[in-house]
């Protein structure tokens, strides 16, 4: 993306930087997500403007969320592990499972809305599209926690070879969750289909999610105990998962 006048004058390491991190895409999908953030709070307020989503503002905050999510995913790698931050941090690219299982969830609430109404904007229903705010809000929260507690020990790719300065973290969020950004991803996304009050999508997404982290989880421990011995071991005894029916030990 840089013109070749700019590669000559520039130190490897940087250039590298900028190749991982085309600034040109960078900045287009940051602002990209900031417009359709933008939108979904407008759309999900009360007003004229929004009557589409009347009585229904969730759907809008649903998109909302996720808008977040991917911004933060980039923001936060950026600024606690700017050498290792790519433009693949934003994390869009995600499996072709996330894809369709949010495609399936759209889908799933625009035609309920459209075809039961009452079901869906049902105000004996809010307490479970609330604790649906409520788990997103928690798993993004403990998502974001693990990956600043971590710092330069996450990486969005399971590694398994071990680089010298990688450590084993214990303390903070760790110290309870052994793998804080799984549970925050887990409940984050089931989270936002009792918000929608999506009961397919809700019984997909938790099918889904545990058969991902439940091989993932036992791949990365795998490579953890390879690389930590009888310290991981040790501290997987005392940590939790919290995603149910994943053991590990
Ligand atoms: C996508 S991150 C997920 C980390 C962790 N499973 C979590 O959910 O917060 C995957 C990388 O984190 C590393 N990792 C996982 N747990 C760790 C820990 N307690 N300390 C240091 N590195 C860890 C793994 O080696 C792997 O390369």
């Amino acid at each position: 993306m840089s013109s070749p006048s700019v590669k000559r004058n520039i130190d490897p390491k940087t250039l590298t930087t900028l190749q991982l991190n085309p600034l040109p895409e960078i900045s287009a999908t940051a602002y990209i997500l900031g417009i359709v953030s933008g939108i979904s709070i407008i759309l999900s307020l009360p007003s004229n403007f929004s009557s589409l989503f009347d009585n229904f503002p969730f759907l809008p905050i649903y998109i909302f969320f996720i808008s977040i999510f991917h911004f933060l995913e980039y923001f936060i790698t950026a600024s606690y592990q700017p050498l290792r931050v790519e433009a693949s941090s934003f994390v869009l690219n995600n499996t072709i499972g996330y894809h369709i299982a949010h495609g399936f969830a759209l889908i799933e609430c625009i035609l309920e809305l459209y075809f039961l109404p009452n079901f869906k904007k049902n105000s004996n229903y809010l307490p479970i599209k609330l604790f649906g705010l409520f788990l997103i809000i928690l798993g993004q929260s403990v998502r974001t926690l693990g990956m600043i507690t971590a710092g330069g020990n996450f990486s969005h790719l399971i590694k398994n070879v071990k680089e010298d300065d990688h450590i084993l973290i214990k303390h903070g969020i760790y110290s309870i969750f052994r793998h804080p950004s799984y549970f925050g991803f887990f409940w984050w996304a089931i989270g936002t289909q009792l918000l929608l009050l999506n009961p397919l999508a809700s019984i997909l997404f938790a099918f889904m999610l545990y058969s991902f982290f439940s091989s993932r989880i036992h791949f990365e421990e795998r490579y953890l105990i390879k690389f930590f011995g009888d310290d991981y071991i040790n501290y997987r005894h005392n940590t939790y998962i919290g995603i149910p029916f994943i053991k590990t030990k």
